[in-house]
């Protein structure tokens, strides 16, 4: 066993991402190990969203090279595309649950339209999933029905239907009332201690320190400093990002 070799199951390299003229991505380098649990922090506007939108071919890129599990990611190419969207979960800040669906139903959809398992199948994977998200009772309720941090919780159950190899979480909490978020933070620390490979954007430090491995910040479209949630939080190396933590660590 080679163990000294990096072993990426996402792989970034020079990855460079405008809109229009701006460029929002600079030259990104990034190796993120299977099992790993990864902070992506910095400003808003830094490119965070962006980075973990090109993760999972939402946005288009134009210079450099993304491998998810070393196969390429080709935004051009459905086929590909299709492989990678079952490889790869996505939580967002505004759940995108279906509102005319019961949870249940939101987590069936994937598996049943892409994987087409049997109906009976997929309800009893949806049942497990919500279970593992503590809303076991709540397989018939609309999300209208439900809170903003049950629905998120649904939402996470949903990405994790088709057995992704990484799941990316862009600001999973941001949208819910403060009250809300520690249910839905509660949920991604135990996908963190079942071994499940995490890249999460957030602005909430404390979690950050307590549960990921890594800590990347963003800085202008680069990854400015990157280290332990132990040395970054306590021996910040720039300017910028003590400057970060001063306005942010709460
Ligand atoms: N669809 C778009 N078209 C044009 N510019 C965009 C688009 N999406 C993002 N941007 C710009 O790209 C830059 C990076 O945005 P991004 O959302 O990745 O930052 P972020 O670090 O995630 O910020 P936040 O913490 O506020 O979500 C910003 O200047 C933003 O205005």
């Amino acid at each position: 066993m080679k163990d000294d070799q990096p072993n990426c199951l996402v792989e970034i390299k020079k990855l460079h991402k405008s809109y229009g003229q701006v460029e929002v991505l600079k030259g990104i380098d990034l190796c993120i190990k299977r099992k790993e649990v990864v902070c992506i922090i910095g400003k808003s506007g830094s490119g965070k969203s962006t980075l973990l939108r090109c993760v999972n071919g939402l946005e288009v890129f134009q210079e450099g090279e993304l491998l998810v599990g070393g196969q390429p990611v080709k935004s051009h190419d459905a086929q590909a595309m299709r492989t990678l969207r079952q490889k790869v979960g996505m939580v967002f800040q505004s759940f995108n649950l279906f509102p005319a669906m019961s949870a249940g139903s939101n987590v069936m959809l994937a598996p049943k339209l892409v994987k087409r398992l049997p109906h009976a199948e997929t309800r009893t994977l949806a049942k497990k999933l919500l279970k593992r998200v503590g809303l076991e009772d709540k397989f018939d309720s609309y999300p209208n029905e439900l809170s903003g941090g049950q629905q998120q919780r649904v939402a996470i159950a949903r990405a994790l239907a088709m057995n992704p190899e990484v799941i990316l979480c862009d600001e999973i909490t941001s949208a819910l009332d403060p009250e809300l978020v520690g249910e839905v933070l509660q949920v991604i620390e135990g996908l963190a201690k079942e071994g499940v490979t995490l890249m999460i954007v957030t602005h909430e430090m404390n979690f950050a320190r307590k549960v990921c491995d890594r800590i990347i910040f963003m800085h202008q479209g680069l990854v400015h400093e990157m280290g332990t949630p132990e040395s970054i939080f306590t021996n910040p190396q720039t300017p910028e990002l003590r400057s970060f933590l001063s306005m942010n660590h709460g």
